[in-house]
């Protein structure tokens, strides 16, 4: 329903040009959900924009429907691009318009009968749940009630396509949460594919059915969550899956020793990779190597039944059971540092 062939894009700043997308082929099904996920810079608004053709791509070609949209002249396209509705990180809405003309105004400009306009619009309302709030300004609006008027407006000439550009990015958790449920019940009830870029792997994870993962223009993954995943030794997917850092608790840091010496004991940083869940390798620290340990610190995504992620264990064992969990770890491949001794 959507095929994205061959599309590269460079833009030109003073005398410098810049390659924001290389060569990127993806296709997209009718009624899915595609999350493209990819660093600061990577090309992400650049890719979702050629789909509508807000940025044209100066190779390539892209299907929406059927249909070439870089083979479109400007009427044509206007008219192609009102079954591709869109909404933005910042929501885009007129301060000077109510949410009821907001959510108006692509029938207006379609020339839609009044009568017509109200009925859609309040269906519309009702959908996005802001019935009660039509005749507010958006400055009276939560962020949350914002982006729903901007999914309502987008929804208004009944597009088959979705875009989203870093939708819930200006959003608290909660409010993300909500938007996404939101997003996957208009997937489900109307059938609209849904093409979302973000740099945050739990949009990914709350509602993709496919991934796509772009790096400097160019697309280096793309399946369902769990192929993606499993290329977990891909620098860029791996960072994706892991958090950066875990702070040692400041009680311990405070004496914490770089050198084994009686006494202390090993602080070891373990990292998930998909290899195995948490749970079973604290039972088989503990049950089978019989290694006391204290779980500091645990920063986990459970990503379809694996662990990725992060954790810091301070042991308590005497060194030689100690050195055995080092070494179950080392022959099991799951890596792991010693931040310091205790
Ligand atoms: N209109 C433009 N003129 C010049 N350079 C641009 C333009 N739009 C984007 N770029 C450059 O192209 C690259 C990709 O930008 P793009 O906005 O697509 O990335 P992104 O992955 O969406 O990043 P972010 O998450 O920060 O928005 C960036 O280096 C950006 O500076």
């Amino acid at each position: 329903m959507i095929e994205i062939r061959n599309i590269s894009k460079t833009f030109h700043r003073k005398k410098q040009s810049f390659k924001a997308l290389d060569a990127v082929s993806l296709k997209v099904d009718q009624g899915d959900i595609l999350g493209i996920i990819g660093f600061s810079g990577a090309g992400k608004s650049t890719l979702i924009r050629c789909v509508n053709l807000l940025e044209r791509p100066d190779q390539g070609q892209v299907f929406v429907n059927g249909t070439d949209l870089t083979g479109l002249n400007s009427r044509q396209l206007a008219s192609e691009r009102k079954k591709i509705g869109m909404i933005f990180q910042h929501f885009n809405l007129l301060s000077s318009r109510t949410v009821f003309e907001n959510v108006a105004l692509p029938l207006e400009l379609d020339g839609v009968a009044k009568e017509k306009i109200t009925e859609k619009v309040n269906e519309l309302l009702k959908i996005v749940g802001l019935e009660d709030k039509a005749l507010e300004y958006p400055r009276s609006l939560s962020g949350g009630q914002k982006q729903r008027v901007a999914i309502a407006r987008a929804l208004a000439n009944d597009p088959h396509v979705l875009l989203c550009d870093e939708a819930t990015s200006a959003l608290d958790p909660a409010t993300t949460q909500s938007i996404l449920q939101l997003l996957q019940d208009i997937n489900r009830r109307l059938n609209i594919t849904i093409l979302l870029i973000t740099h945050e792997m739990k949009v990914i994870k709350a509602i993709s059915h496919h991934v796509a993962v772009i790096d400097k223009g160019q697309l280096v993954a793309k399946g369902t969550l769990q192929d993606v995943i499993s290329d977990k030794e891909h620098p860029i997917i791996k960072q994706f899956l892991t958090p950066d850092v875990m702070t040692i608790p400041q009680s311990l840091a405070n004496h914490l020793k770089e050198d084994a010496a009686t006494g202390l004991l090993p602080l070891v940083e373990v990292e998930l990779t998909g290899n195995i869940v948490l749970e079973e390798l604290l039972f088989v620290l503990y049950q089978d190597h019989k290694v006391r340990h204290k779980l500091l610190r645990a920063d986990l995504e459970d990503i379809e039944g694996s662990s990725f992620g992060k954790l810091l264990l301070h042991l308590q064992g005497n060194a030689d059971e100690n050195a055995g969990t080092l070494s179950y770890l080392s022959v099991n491949n799951i890596q792991h540092s010693i931040k310091g001794y205790a």
